[in-house]
């Protein structure tokens, strides 16, 4: 039987546990995504132009919150010089008791406008590894789903950030938020680093060993007691996707409101290791879009996690 090289007509949380496992073996009580990851903890401390424009309590006054850096996929082990996508969670602890929440990569896309494209490339990968589809097989794949295509270009075009704390992070998805005056504002959040992004050398990717990240978030945040990002919102107009995260919005185009800054003070604790970065819970005042691919993560999340907090 010919090889089907098409992205699925469907796609479950399941579907991608099961990928996952298939392209990086059974890890009981490790994430099934991102498995590879250090807790960090600090503060977020909102912009005055943020508390002026949105009515969401996020902005009300500073906050402690919780995160935990990663590298993409299921390996727990993954090398960290590969120019692979790198990730970020992050809690907001609200001072009225409720919690928001980003889970972002170091992608500015998505690999895939919907699930079943990146399922369809996820089993395509397993498939060329395991010697079942020629490695040409991709090229294939991508001429039927280009949108599948820009993430991994994107990665390929530069080497990795030299460090968590020297890399931008990207919310991907659109979402929406509620201002003063009863409107809403359509926007997709960034992260970008105070101190300005600081990638690998290629000397460095020869010379450093595969487990590195860890070690400079310790002695970075030793060194300077605290590494600060700039969280911006980037505001959509109506010729911007909702619900393709697969597009890069025009951001040189786009106005861009500073709506705060997280501050990371300590790391290497435990404090992330109960949580389970959802990116659909949020505050009261923003919402989520209509992003097939920003909907589907909460499944795949919380099946990851009662599997981790059951030793599967
Ligand atoms: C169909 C698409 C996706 C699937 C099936 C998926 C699946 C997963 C799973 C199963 C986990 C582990 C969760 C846990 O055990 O706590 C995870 C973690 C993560 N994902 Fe995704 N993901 C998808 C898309 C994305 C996208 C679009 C982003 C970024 C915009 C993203 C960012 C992250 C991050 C940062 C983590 C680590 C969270 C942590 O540190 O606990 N994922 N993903």
């Amino acid at each position: 039987q010919e090889p089907n090289y098409q992205a699925p007509e469907q796609a479950t949380a399941t579907d991608f546990i099961e990928i996952f496992e298939t392209l990086s073996g059974k890890h009981p009580g490790i994430r099934k995504g991102h498995a590879r990851g250090v807790c960090a903890a600090g503060s977020f401390t909102p912009s005055s132009v943020a508390q002026e424009r949105y009515s969401s309590p996020i902005f009300d006054t500073k906050v402690p919150v919780v995160l935990r850096f990663s590298m993409g996929g299921g390996n727990p082990n993954a090398d960290e010089r590969a120019k692979a996508p790198r990730g970020i969670g992050v809690q907001f602890q609200l001072a009225n008791g409720s919690l928001h929440q980003l889970a972002g990569l170091t992608t500015p896309m998505f690999a895939g406008k919907n699930p079943e494209q990146f399922l369809g490339l996820l089993r395509l990968n397993a498939q060329i590894r395991d010697g079942e589809a020629p490695a040409d097989a991709r090229a294939n794949y991508f001429a039927a789903n280009p949108e599948a295509a820009g993430q991994g270009q994107w990665l390929q075009q530069r080497n990795p950030a030299a460090e968590y704390t020297s890399a931008s992070y990207y919310g991907i998805h659109t979402f929406f938020a509620d201002t003063a005056t009863g409107k809403k504002d359509k926007f997709r959040w960034q992260l970008i680093p105070a101190t300005g992004e600081v990638l690998l050398t290629d000397e460095e990717r020869e010379t450093l060993p595969a487990d590195f990240l860890t070690d400079r978030l310790v002695e970075r945040i030793n060194t300077d007691g605290a590494v600060h990002y700039y969280l911006q919102w980037v505001i959509g107009t109506d010729a911007d996707a909702t619900n393709d995260p697969s597009v890069v919005w025009p951001v040189e185009q786009r106005e861009v409101v500073n709506v705060g800054t997280l501050t990371i003070s300590g790391a290497n604790g435990e404090q992330c290791t109960p949580i389970n970065f959802d990116p659909n819970l949020l505050a009261q005042g923003v919402q989520a879009s209509d992003d097939p691919v920003l909907a589907l993560r909460s499944a795949a999340y919380a099946i990851s996690f009662g599997k981790r907090l059951s030793q599967q």
